[in-house]
């Protein structure tokens, strides 16, 4: 397994604040020049004692790094997509925030998404971005947007062009006209269930499908990379599948939408419904194709990585294997693992602290030997001793994280 260890006794956040001064007084960074740079402020110690024998530790006190994984993260101008996503709590927001914040300090105008219900950009950010519309985040070199999706009024508009186009609406009027074999038709795709309550990461299907619909447009082609901030991975794997499903719901729906709309023509012209309905019908055949270009934005390897955060644990690595897995059967492209929130060393060990390296140390192990997870590069983050919050410290974790 290709590894990069970044644990380090120097990595408190106290250390942060003594190099905050040099750090933000740093000059621009060219826009996409990215040759290798002079590291100055995060001293790895070479003695280092690490949790397995076969990491490697790299020293970058004052020393030029060579290609390093971020430089192909960061390289090109062409839009490229970071999903970042794995169990709940792990750090996948304050993962996805410090990789923002480090591509727009890096030249990339940057877009951050959270598409998790349970948003918390807002306090990573520790500045308000709620409110679902596109705020600038403050501090950063080169622009940087935040944008919280709100699933719910997402799940609204599609809920309302379905059901124009075959819900109970449409129903209740085939019945009244007798047509109820095409009204039972229309009850086998279980409309009513798929809208009343819809499967999970619908939310999210729609939320990402109407990100990909404003970023089509001139206005935003500025953003050269988007992090997406996912739901826990139960949502992520649901929604994976999703727009296959949704595609063929879909597809059935407006199949069924223009039988009717043939049987029912002359008597649709009467009622006067005909222009709304071909909006809503127009409306539903957009989001087709938008769930459509999801999936293939998915799949694409050239412009889209899926990143898995997990912690050292059991748990949290035998669920990473599962969306590890799941993400190759989708042909989902996925390089990286963050395992985040590794105790540092310390020289006076207490035996709390000595049990819960041992601990990680096996999760670690496991990591090593899983077959889904081998395979990876695995990034190692150090727990650091406060809450990471406001852009300072995402950019202390971003430079530890992606190098
Ligand atoms: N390396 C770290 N060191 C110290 N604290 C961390 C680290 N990574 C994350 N945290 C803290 O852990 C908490 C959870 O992090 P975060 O919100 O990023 O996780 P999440 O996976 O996005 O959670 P959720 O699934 O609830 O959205 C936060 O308080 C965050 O500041």
């Amino acid at each position: 397994m290709a590894c990069r260890s970044v644990v380090s006794s120097s990595l408190h956040m106290t250390n942060f604040m003594a190099v905050k001064g040099v750090l933000s007084f740093a000059p621009n960074p060219p826009l996409f020049h990215h040759l290798p740079k002079v590291v100055t402020f995060v001293s790895l110690s070479a003695s280092v004692k690490l949790p397995t024998k076969s990491f490697q530790v790299r020293s970058v006190v004052g020393t030029t790094e060579a290609a390093s994984e971020f430089d192909e993260m960061v390289s090109g101008t062409k839009r490229k997509y970071y999903m970042l996503g794995g169990k709940g709590g792990v750090g996948k927001t304050s993962c996805a925030a410090s990789l923002a914040v480090k591509f727009a300090n890096n030249g990339h105008p940057t877009l951050v998404v959270s598409t998790d219900p349970a948003h918390s950009l807002s306090d990573s950010f520790a500045q308000d971005l709620t409110g679902g519309a596109l705020v600038p985040v403050e501090g950063p070199d080169f622009p940087l947007f935040a944008l919280e999706i709100n699933p719910e009024k997402s799940r609204e508009e599609f809920r309302n062009a379905a059901q124009k186009n075959g819900g109970t609406g449409v129903k209740d009027f085939m019945d009244g006209m007798g047509l109820g074999m095409i009204a039972d038709q229309l009850g086998e795709l279980k409309l009513g269930e798929l809208l009343d309550s819809p499967p999970p990461g619908l939310d999210e299907a729609i939320a990402i499908s109407k990100v990909m619909q404003f970023l089509e447009s001139q206005e935003y082609s500025m953003f050269t990379r988007i992090v997406f901030d996912t739901a826990p991975t139960g949502h992520t794997l649901r929604l994976l599948s999703l727009p296959d499903f949704l595609d063929a719901s879909i597809g059935k729906i407006l199949k069924l939408r223009q039988k009717i709309a043939s049987a029912t023509s002359a008597i649709k012209s009467v009622f006067g419904q005909e222009n709304t309905q071909q909006n809503s019908a127009d409306k539903l055949e957009k989001l087709r194709e938008r769930m459509l270009k999801v999936r293939e934005l998915f799949r694409d390897t050239d412009s889209t990585e899926f990143v898995i955060v997990t912690i050292p644990t059991v748990m949290a690595v035998s669920e990473s294997s599962r969306l590890s897995a799941s993400l190759k059967k989708e042909n989902v492209p996925v390089k990286r693992l963050v395992v985040n929130q590794i105790l540092p060393p310390s020289p006076s060990d207490c035996k709390f602290c000595a049990m819960k390296r041992k601990d990680q140390m096996r999760a670690l192990d496991l990591i090593q030997n899983d077959p889904e997870l081998s395979s990876l590069l695995m990034i190692q983050a150090p727990l650091v001793d406060v809450e990471i919050r406001g852009v300072p410290a995402l950019k202390f974790l971003g430079d530890i994280i992606w190098k």
